[in-house]
């Protein structure tokens, strides 16, 4: 298992999309990442320089990392497993469009809260309710409370 053997994680938002505003972004970001802190003893602490944890940025097809972006649709955005180095960073496909609070398209908030279940440690779910099930479904951030099989899988790593 990859897992951190921290519960005190950083975390840096190293750029940002031209589809919201800065403070819509920082917002996703936050809540994303509080999603798993509600349910594990881990914290997370934004960093503004520096080398975080959990790097998050925008990248567009081939950003260096050895899986190059494929253009709209198709990878959404992915993260790496608690590794040093690269392990935990998530890189989000500017070549998507990524909205706040609409139904259409793809909601950062949710797209990033299922990266940071990677960069935590988990992989894919099989069951289709839940947010590690491979396949974006868009769901209402208003009332979204994540899933059994995800709580199981993070409290599995971080209980
Ligand atoms: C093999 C990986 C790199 C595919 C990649 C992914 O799972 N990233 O976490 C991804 O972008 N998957 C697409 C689906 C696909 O490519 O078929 C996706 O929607 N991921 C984001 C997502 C998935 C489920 C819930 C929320 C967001
Ligand atoms: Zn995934």
């Amino acid at each position: 298992d990859y897992k951190w053997k921290k519960h005190n994680l950083t975390y840096r938002i190293e750029n940002y999309t031209p589809d919201m505003s800065v403070a819509e972004v920082d917002d996703s970001i936050k809540r994303a990442l509080q999603v798993w802190a509600d349910v594990t003893p881990l914290r997370f602490t934004r960093l503004h320089r520096g080398t975080a944890d959990i790097m998050i940025s925008f990248a567009v097809g081939d950003h260096q990392d050895g899986y190059p972006f494929d253009g709209p649709d198709g990878f959404l955005a992915h993260a790496f497993p608690p590794f040093e180095g690269l392990g935990g960073d998530a890189h989000f496909d500017d070549d998507e469009t990524f909205f706040y609070r609409s139904p259409e398209g793809y909601n950062l908030f949710l797209v990033a809260a299922h990266e940071f279940g990677h960069s935590l440690g988990l992989e894919h779910s099989q069951d289709p309710g839940a947010l590690m099930f491979p396949t974006y479904v868009y769901r209402d951030i208003d009332t979204f409370v994540l899933p059994h099989d995800d709580v199981s899988g993070i409290q599995s790593l971080y209980g």
